[in-house]
């Protein structure tokens, strides 16, 4: 990947949290080692192994030096930073009118408790970037986008998803035919702003920026930055956070992979809370490239399942959606105030379909 011209100004993240925090214990998958059989074979262990036991991992050597990563953030500060409220309108992607991410979620779109409103904003990209306009700001750099999309999607997507089958003991090609990088599908590459909240905003909803939940697509890819406020629940039932590595990924799977291998690898549930004192009022910008199959995929155990020892579907084969179907669900019901609280309040269900999805705090 480049990191010529055109210049762009420098985002400058906040420091590490000093504070001791509960960090998870994930396991480190060195992409470097793919390019063997032997290291194939071990990274695919490792991969099933983390997948069991936190649902959660990091990876590193990916294939971009610090340096690159560092300029895909200073361009993913640009359409949050330089674009104006005006232009920002005009790029909105109405999500939970489309079912699509496309364009920007601006802040205070979702609910996230007692009547608090959240004040996160994103852009967000179809993988094919020629979808859709981009504001005027972002132009210049649609060329190294594609680029880092391409990077995404073929140099760690596609490893994953080879490991994440050998480590099954099935063909490793298996997952790869319906995340086609030219297929209609809805794959995306998303700039993410946290922005600090008032002091009641943050008791109202026990400090929780972005509540409890499980992605729904196949794999989340995190590029990893310093504020330390993503928290996943470990198998003990404890919410601890993830820590920053420089220049490494996290990387966690969604519904969709879950659903099609029958709950073999299954979704973690996370969240987003109020960074330590030490992070207090700095903003947090993430880049995420999170995955999933081709729109028209239906999400039933893949044909295979009767040969791998678990089995949690959660519906019936018929009863399931395309992934069309189910993100367009997803994204229409995320936020909105018609979920309905359980016994204890602490959870929150919907049906997507036939489908039961659960949103923590
Ligand atoms: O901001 C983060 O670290 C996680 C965001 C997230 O979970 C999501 O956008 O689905
Ligand atoms: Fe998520």
């Amino acid at each position: 990947m480049t990191i010529a011209a055109p210049p762009v100004p420098h985002y400058v993240p906040a420091p590490r949290a000093s504070e001791e925090l509960e960090y998870a214990d994930l396991a480190v998958i060195d992409l470097a080692k793919f390019g063997t059989p032997e290291g194939k074979a071990k990274l695919a262990a490792e991969v099933r192994a983390a997948m069991k036991d936190k649902g959660f991992f990091y990876v590193i050597n990916h294939g971009l030096t610090q340096e690159q990563t560092d300029r895909v953030f200073d361009i993913a500060n640009i359409p949050l930073a330089q674009v104006s409220d005006e232009e920002k309108m005009k790029y909105d992607g109405k999500m939970q009118q489309t079912g699509s991410y496309q364009g920007y979620k601006p802040r205070q779109y979702w609910q996230i408790d007692n009547g608090v409103r959240d004040q996160i904003e994103h852009y967000n990209m179809n993988k094919n970037l020629q979808r859709k306009d981009h504001p005027e700001a972002l132009r210049p750099y649609l060329g190294q986008l594609h680029e880092f999309i391409k990077h995404n999607h073929f140099n760690i997507l596609h490893p994953l998803l080879k490991l994440l089958a050998l480590g099954m003991g099935i063909q490793e090609d298996i997952f790869i035919p319906f995340h086609n990088f030219d297929a209609r599908g809805e794959t995306f590459l998303r700039f993410m702003k946290y922005y600090p909240r008032t002091e009641d905003d943050e008791q109202k909803t026990k400090n929780v920026w972005l509540k409890g939940h499980t992605d729904f697509g196949s794999v989340s890819i995190l590029w990893s930055q310093p504020v330390a406020a993503l928290q996943l629940i470990c198998p003990d039932g404890k919410w601890r956070y993830v820590s920053h590595i420089p220049n490494a990924l996290v990387i966690n799977a969604g519904d969709a992979l879950e659903f099609l291998t029958a709950g073999f690898y299954r979704a973690t549930i996370h969240r987003v809370v109020q960074p330590p004192p030490s992070q207090c009022g700095h903003e947090r910008l993430g880049v995420f490239y999170f995955a999933m199959p081709d729109d028209d995929l239906a999400l039933r155990p893949l044909p295979i399942a009767g040969k791998w020892p678990v089995d949690q579907r959660r519906f019936a084969d018929e009863d399931a959606p395309t992934m069309e179907e189910y993100r367009k669900g997803r994204i229409v019901a995320y936020g909105n105030s018609e979920t309905k609280k359980d016994g204890e309040g602490k959870v929150e269900v919907q049906m997507i379909g036939k489908v039961l999805v659960r949103h923590y705090n």
